[in-house]
């Protein structure tokens, strides 16, 4: 069983109970009540500069425990100060700690874009992204049949939200277009050995066409990792590790961000 298999099968057991304990109709009318999904797609393309998401990461199976978390929503206010475009809060419990509780805490805080950061499989958890606020939500490839993306990158956009479909190869980012996806990210992370290879997004990103939003994700370390991905054609980098174990969350998100507006990458983004 590969690190994703393992990770999914997990999922699906804790998705089974909360499946029990809420059914599908209540998740709905919660979705009902919460404000409509902000605009994404303007916020990670910008001629000007790189858009930074900044991740809520208590931990990972690579690395396992990496900060204590005590105040989730106090991190990406942080964050939103430092000027994170938009909030990836991990949601995951098993190998990453995360929980809804986490989302529901930093949509509370938060008026930048929220990203659902998991392993979602069904329709059930993309109601639950947006019954808890979310504007964006993560769809991995590698974690999905094509009818199964496909039918989950509609669900994401009919319910206002944006979907972040996640590729690790050639084949992964075709699938990834032809499920409808107007938002790529490039993980450099592989899943199934966990070794990080920042030159993958520099091979995948000519595949994606203009007007689909390529993401750099994970990786990156500091403001050269943001610079290097901006010349390789990155609207927007995804950064977890760096931030959470850094001492001062809301200037290394200004750095980023700053990196990202360098003068010398004006050429490269227009
Ligand atoms: O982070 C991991 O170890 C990991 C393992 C298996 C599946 C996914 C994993 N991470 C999810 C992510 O994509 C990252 O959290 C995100 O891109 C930020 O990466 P980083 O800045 O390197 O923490």
């Amino acid at each position: 069983m590969t690190v994703l298999e393992d990770i999914v099968a997990g999922v699906r057991q804790d998705l089974a109970d909360r499946e029990a304990r809420i059914p599908l109709d209540a998740v709905k009318e919660r979705a009902a009540r919460v404000p409509g999904a902000k605009e994404c797609m303007s916020r990670l393309h910008d001629d000007e500069a790189v858009a930074v998401i900044a991740e809520v990461k208590r931990s990972s199976p690579s690395k396992g425990a990496l900060a204590p978390i005590d105040d989730p929503a106090e991190l990406a206010g942080e964050y939103e100060k430092g000027g994170a475009a938009v909030i990836s809060v991990l949601t995951e419990q098993r190998r990453f700690k995360g929980s809804l509780e986490d989302l529901d805490a930093v949509r509370a805080t938060v008026d930048v874009p929220v990203l659902r950061k998991d392993f979602v499989v069904t329709p059930y958890q993309v109601w639950e992204a947006r019954a808890h606020g979310a504007d964006l939500v993560l769809l991995i490839v590698a974690a999905l049949e094509q009818t199964v993306l496909t039918s989950l990158v509609e669900r994401v956009h009919s319910l206002g939200m944006t979907a972040l479909v996640e590729v690790h190869d050639a084949d992964e980012v075709a699938r990834a277009l032809d499920a409808g996806a107007r938002c790529v990210g490039v993980n450099a992370r592989n899943l199934k050995n966990l070794e990080v290879d920042r030159t993958t997004f520099a091979r995948l990103a000519p595949l994606i066409p203009n007007g689909v939003i390529r993401i750099a994700e994970s990786g990156v370390r500091g403001p050269h990792d943001v610079m290097d991905y901006a010349r390789s054609g990155a609207d927007a980098v995804l950064v977890g590790e760096s931030l959470v174990t850094g001492r001062d969350p809301r200037s290394a998100v200004a750095d980023l961000v700053a990196a990202g507006a360098h003068p010398s990458l004006r050429a490269v983004r227009q």
